[in-house]
């Protein structure tokens, strides 16, 4: 078969898995394997792609690193593909009867481009408005590392972060705004450094101009990388 053909059948896999949905497409047995038999599975498809490159792993300053990145995808940038990762987001009744929204901005994101694997870095931008539960501030950040630490589409992240928080306030009035360089833009490709990407989600309240125009003059995107 034609390499051009096999790279379409290779594209049309991929594809089943995409819907209108906002998860993260995942195999019913995605964890049917621990951590530590990923790491060992991926340092051995780690070390292929390394020796196809014709490099040689028996170098010191090479050898370690199919090792390093198998850890460094299960453990840390595709950590949030795993459920027991979620971060537990205790609630609090609103005891300040606090009426006004809540913004949690500038939360430093780092995620990974699902169609290149190279890292997207920017800002979120969070806002809810109380129905009678608040969540601790710092839960906010957690809950977008969580997400972010997942191969990624910035649309689908921003969607995830406000589905979560809505779930976790009990309110449909939540939104987020991110701000954020993919490096598969900036370094390869098209090789443009400047350009960012905005996506935003607007739930609830949010969708009323006064209110969405209230959250987007506290965050200004002045952001900085
Ligand atoms: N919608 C969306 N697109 C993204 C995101 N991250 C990367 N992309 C784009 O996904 C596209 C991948 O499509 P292809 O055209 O198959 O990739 P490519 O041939 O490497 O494209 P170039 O980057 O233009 O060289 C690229 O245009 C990326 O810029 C994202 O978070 N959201
Ligand atoms: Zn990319």
């Amino acid at each position: 078969m034609d390499l051009e053909k096999q790279l379409k059948e290779i594209e049309a896999m991929g594809n089943d898995h995409i819907g209108s949905s906002t998860e993260t497409p995942m195999r019913p047995d995605a964890f049917e394997l621990s951590d530590i038999e990923k790491i060992a599975s991926i340092k051995k498809d780690v070390q292929n792609i390394m020796h196809t490159l014709g490099l040689d792993l028996s170098d010191d300053s090479l050898k370690g690193t199919p090792t390093r990145v198998a850890k460094m995808f299960v453990q840390e940038i595709f950590g949030g593909l795993h459920p027991d990762r979620r971060p537990k987001a205790s609630t609090f009744e609103n005891k300040y009867k606090y009426q006004e929204m809540l913004v949690e901005k500038n939360i430093t994101l780092y995620s990974t481009c699902e169609h290149h694997l190279l890292p997207i870095v920017g800002k979120a931008h969070i806002a809810y408005i109380s129905n009678g539960t608040v969540v601790g501030l710092s839960k906010m950040n957690r809950i977008v590392d969580y997400y972010a630490k997942r191969p990624q589409v910035q649309e689908r992240l921003t969607m995830q972060i406000v589905k979560e928080l809505q779930q976790v306030l009990g309110t449909e009035d939540v939104a987020c705004v991110i701000d954020a360089k993919h490096l598969c833009v900036n370094s390869r490709g098209i090789r443009d450094i400047d350009s960012s990407t905005v996506t935003s989600e607007f739930g609830g309240a949010f969708k009323n101009v006064e209110t969405r125009r209230e959250f987007l003059d506290y965050i200004k995107l002045d952001t900085e990388f």
